[in-house]
């Protein structure tokens, strides 16, 4: 089993109002491009073709780039899964019951879940994190998910959950009924039914997902006017917020979301002001960061999709975000399993780049 590693010093969290929690997620840090620049330098003396290498060769200036390392390095490996549970699930939306949820919790401290194997095989360290002692959110048919208080405590429990020493973090999630709770955001941030979104999660079948659809539209119903930004809700004018559907971002999270979904846009938005390059799971977890792309341009550049879930609205999320998927492995699990999978591939892309000879260490001639 990978060791549970204990929990570092929180960086100091500028947030207590949704209006400075807006604050802090557009004033974000850049990547280092004097870095990544020396980085291509290097890069282009090693001895292939020039970009021969393909995505590895991004990969190599996007992890450097935000650990400010011209020599990217991969010793710490953080792999940290949030789990919360959802009101939603009294409407049926998942074949499976609550309880699972703090029984998987346990399983994954007693080593026994797919990512312990899978986050042992990547040699990182796995953190597993309950949030709100896995109090249910209201559910969100007829109520917001978590008041505004609930929902920004859970953001900052994201938030000081991310390592200050770190060169990568894996994120993902546990919390049953939260493939409900992601395809209602999307459909909140990006548009669209809940016929769009709704996928199978755990294993439903054709009639389940049609009823997981329609309660989907009930709460995008229930909600939608008061998603609409406001001075109260943004502390900006009405313009200065929201994406396509024109709903302001962190009510869409706070009303349809969870607390794990919370935490894991806290973690996002700590991981980017420490500069720490982070690996996204699969829907879930694209969905709970993206109000971060929505409200600043760039909002995800630190962070990279390990794949493309099998859950049904995935592969659509990840186009809406410009991210393109490293794996597709046909994965519908969570847990942060296809983060921990991609790291091997980052792995080979830092060894390639810094044991590499150059054509002239290596006396092979350059290009006629
Ligand atoms: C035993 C078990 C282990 C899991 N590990 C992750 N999930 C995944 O399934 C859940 C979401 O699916 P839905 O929305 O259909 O409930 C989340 O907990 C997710 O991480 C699991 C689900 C189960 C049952
Ligand atoms: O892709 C995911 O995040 C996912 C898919 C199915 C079940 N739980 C999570």
């Amino acid at each position: 089993m990978p060791p549970i590693s204990s929990s570092s010093p929180p960086p100091s969290v500028p947030f207590s109002s949704l209006a400075a929690l807006r604050a802090a997620c557009t004033a974000l840090p850049g990547v280092d491009t004097s870095v990544q620049q020396g980085i291509a330098v290097r890069e282009a003396t090693l001895t292939k073709p020039a970009g021969s290498l393909g995505r590895l060769e991004e990969l190599t200036l996007w992890l450097g780039g935000w650990q400010k390392r011209i020599h990217p390095r991969l010793e710490a490996v953080q792999v940290l899964i949030f789990a919360g549970n959802h009101g939603v699930v009294q409407q049926g939306v998942s074949p499976w019951p609550q309880d699972v949820t703090a029984q998987m919790v346990q399983n994954f401290e007693q080593g026994g879940a797919a990512i312990n194997q899978l986050a042992r095989t990547a040699q990182a360290t796995l953190r597993v994190v309950p949030v709100q002692n896995l109090t249910p959110t209201a559910d969100f048919t007829t109520a917001p998910a978590m008041t505004e208080a609930a929902f920004l405590e859970a953001v900052r429990t994201g938030y000081e959950a991310v390592p200050q020493e770190c060169d990568l973090l894996c994120l993902g999630e546990m919390g049953i009924g939260n493939t409900t709770a992601a395809a209602a955001m999307a459909a909140g941030l990006f548009g669209g039914h809940g016929a769009d979104w709704a996928g199978r999660g755990t294993g439903l079948d054709a009639p389940g997902v049609a009823h997981k659809a329609l309660v989907i539209e009930t709460a995008l119903a229930h909600h939608a006017a008061q998603m609409l930004p406001s001075e109260k809700t943004t502390g900006m004018p009405a313009s200065g917020a929201g994406g396509p559907t024109g709903f302001d971002p962190l009510e869409v999270a706070r009303r349809l979301g969870g607390y794990e979904l919370a935490a894991l846009l806290g973690a996002t938005l700590a991981a980017r002001h420490v500069g720490i390059p982070v690996l996204l799971d699969g829907f879930v977890c694209t969905a709970a960061v993206a109000p971060l792309a929505q409200l600043a341009a760039g909002g995800l550049d630190h962070t990279r999709l390990s794949h493309c879930s099998a859950e049904a609205g995935h592969a659509r999320l990840a186009e809406k975000l410009a991210l393109a998927p490293l794996l597709d492995l046909g994965l519908r699990l969570g847990e942060a399993s296809g983060a921990a999978l991609a790291v091997p591939l980052l792995r080979a892309a830092v060894a390639c780049h810094t044991g590499m000879a150059t054509f002239a260490q290596a006396a092979v001639s350059g290009r006629t």
